[in-house]
């Protein structure tokens, strides 16, 4: 079999699909996108389809390898998003091809679902406990939120308050009979990071998810060393070999790896691997549509380790789309009591909308992160 041609279609709400065809009709579909960079990723897969075509897509581990060591410069957001969404489509190939789910090419099931969290609040938290409610009755009991708005390096005490606050009237409305993850989103700064963890810890949030920026990781285990709440990070993090100097420094209880940034199925089940090794949990990173979440459950179903995963139905970044629109076998999907089952199609599993794709690709727009700003003008992490 041989790659014969890649195609991009950049989409609502944020996302980019991309489509590999080959000389024996099978056809493949992957998630390659950096949100608010999806034009730079595409330019990078199409770069790599210089070389991709023509090859044969059964050989993912050596076209991983020439994509990733085949080039001078290596690593980071948009090569490694890029490798991600190829990755995933070489998957779901090879797995149409032998007639079987991505999870079974990897060694069968290690589970019979993996419990969902849903995103509730929005940018800056509000309606938060209406939301938990609303997705309470749907059968979800795990859930995140930004744990708050734009926080100054050093900053005051209203602020830390108004964010603990929300927290406190999530544990008055529902007690212990549901769990919250709060992510610092890189907005905290390693000084408000330790004072405002502090103060959550009464509230006993499931997790704090990005304490500080990636780039502060050295911080993670200064911070596990303060506090008995796990931490968690990881979705802005490439490869094994940034994992691999977080798990060796210590302090994350939870890996979050995104199956669209961090070079897709082949080095996530690696990534996975190392986690497990280190006793830490795996809880993919997936703001993104329904390839990038299917990547994701393959690595759930196959990954002892693995303990939630995030799914972007409701979140406040589907403007335009929702998870599961340019998917034929939405039934696939299906929760029950809040929990996946695997995907038991062929491949990826996924059965894409082609001609919806087509037609809603030519209304995407270029979605930005919004850019937040200090009261003083400086620019804020949002
Ligand atoms: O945990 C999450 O889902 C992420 O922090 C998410 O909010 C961001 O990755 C966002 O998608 C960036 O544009
Ligand atoms: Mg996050």
């Amino acid at each position: 079999m041989k790659i014969t041609k890649l195609t991009t279609y950049r989409l609502p709400p944020r996302w980019m699909f991309l489509k590999i065809e080959t000389d024996e009709g099978i056809v493949g579909w992957g998630e390659p996108v950096i949100e608010g960079r999806a034009r730079s990723v595409e330019a990078a897969v199409h770069e790599f389809s210089d070389y991709l075509i023509g090859q044969d897509p059964a050989r993912i581990n050596d076209l991983w390898q020439v994509m990733y060591r085949g080039g001078f410069y290596r690593g980071g957001a948009i090569l490694m998003s890029a490798i991600a969404g190829i990755d995933q489509a070489l998957w779901d190939i090879k797995g149409k091809a032998l007639g079987v789910p991505v999870y079974q090419l990897l060694g069968g099931l290690v589970r019979d679902n993996i419990k969902a969290y849903s995103w509730v609040g929005g940018d800056r938290p509000a309606e938060v406990i209406e939301g938990i409610r609303k997705l309470r009755a749907i059968g979800f009991d795990t859930f995140k939120l930004n744990g708050c708005e734009e926080l100054g390096i050093i900053d005051n005490s209203r602020k830390i308050d108004a964010a603990v606050n929300t927290v406190a009237q999530i544990r008055e409305a529902f007690g212990n009979q549901i769990e919250f993850g709060l992510d610092f989103h890189g907005r905290v700064h390693a000084p408000m990071a330790k004072v405002l963890i502090k103060e959550l810890e009464p509230y006993r949030p499931l997790f704090i998810e990005e304490p500080v920026l990636a780039e502060q990781a050295e911080y993670y285990p200064r911070l596990a060393a303060q506090t008995h709440l796990p931490i968690a990070a990881g979705e802005r993090m490439y490869s094994r070999f940034e994992f691999k100097r977080v798990l060796d420094a210590g302090g994350l209880a939870i890996l979050q790896p995104d199956l669209s940034h961090a070079g897709g199925i082949t080095e996530c089940v690696k990534i996975a691997s190392m986690a497990e090794a280190y006793d830490v949990a795996l809880a993919p990173h997936c703001p993104l549509g329904p390839l990038a979440l299917a990547a994701c459950l393959h690595v759930d179903f196959v990954s002892r380790n693995a303990v939630f995963q995030e799914q972007s139905m409701g979140i406040h970044y589907n403007k335009g789309a929702e998870l599961l629109d340019y998917v034929v076998n939405k039934e696939d999907f299906s929760m029950s009591n809040g929990h996946f089952a695997p995907l038991n199609k062929p491949g990826l599993g996924v059965e894409i909308n082609e001609q919806l794709v087509i037609e809603r690709s030519q209304q995407a727009t270029d979605w930005r992160n919004p850019l937040w700003r200090y009261p003083d003008g400086s620019v804020a992490e949002w």
